[in-house]
């Protein structure tokens, strides 16, 4: 099934990908189930993305019996992907299946927990390290985060992404986005196109996504 064009996000409608991420939800995933899920999601996204979003161009092939004509995909060697530290890593390394020869950014953002969620339901975020290739106009730029709850992390996240850079398209892939995420994103960034594997029901009043997966973070990492 090809990816869905929603109001505010592209869905993925790929069988395996809503199994998989079925079994990202349930409580009974482990920690090791939990990772390896997120990799084999970060992996079908990537492929949906090839699928849905980037050009083939016919090319001449020669097979060891003939001359033959062949199709290759546009602009793989175009692609940036941000990994949006933590929970981002698994569904990172999955992406780097479908674009191994992606140039590699990486952010650490976090949401301040104790502070909470404020009456416009953001959260402060902290950012402690950014090292971000060189991105140019032809790029397709992909930032990872396998949540969008308010969207708090992915706005500043994108404020620094597009700070100097104008690449072609950008894509900020998750696995689940709530609502209010969706909202803020494209209000603060129309340019940007949202990608998404399931788009859930609501937030809770400490900001997660219901029904959601809970703490991706903290599942991966198999911290509390
Ligand atoms: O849309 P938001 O409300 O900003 O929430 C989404 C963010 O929350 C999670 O990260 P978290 O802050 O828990 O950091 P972690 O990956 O280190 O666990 C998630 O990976 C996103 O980055
Ligand atoms: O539901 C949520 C919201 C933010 N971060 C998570 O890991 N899960
Ligand atoms: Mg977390």
């Amino acid at each position: 099934m090809p990816i869905e064009d929603r109001d505010d996000a592209y869905v993925v409608g790929h069988a395996l990908a809503k199994h998989t991420l079925s079994r990202l939800r349930s409580v009974e995933t482990e920690q090791v189930g939990f990772r390896k899920g997120l990799v084999k999601l970060g992996r079908i996204c990537g492929y949906e993305i090839i699928d849905g979003a980037m050009e083939t161009e016919f090319v001449s092939i020669t097979t060891p019996l003939s001359e033959t004509t062949g199709e290759r995909v546009k602009g793989l060697d175009d692609v940036v992907i941000i990994n949006v530290l933590r929970a981002a890593t698994p569904f990172v390394e999955g992406l780097l299946k479908a674009f191994p020869r992606a140039k590699q950014g990486v952010i650490s953002a976090g949401r301040d927990e104790e502070a909470g969620m404020n009456e416009d339901g953001e959260f402060p975020i902290t950012v402690d390290y950014v090292k971000l290739p060189d991105i140019s106009e032809d790029d397709t730029v992909i930032i990872a985060d396998p949540m969008l709850a308010t969207g708090s992390t992915m706005v500043t996240v994108l404020d620094h992404v597009l700070e100097d850079a104008n690449p072609e398209r950008t894509l900020v892939l998750s696995a689940v986005a709530g609502p209010p995420g969706l909202v803020r994103v494209n209000e603060a960034f129309p340019e940007t196109d949202l990608l998404t594997v399931a788009i859930d029901e609501r937030l809770d009043e400490d900001g997660f996504i219901v029904p959601g997966l809970g703490d991706a973070g903290d599942r991966a990492f198999r911290t509390t």
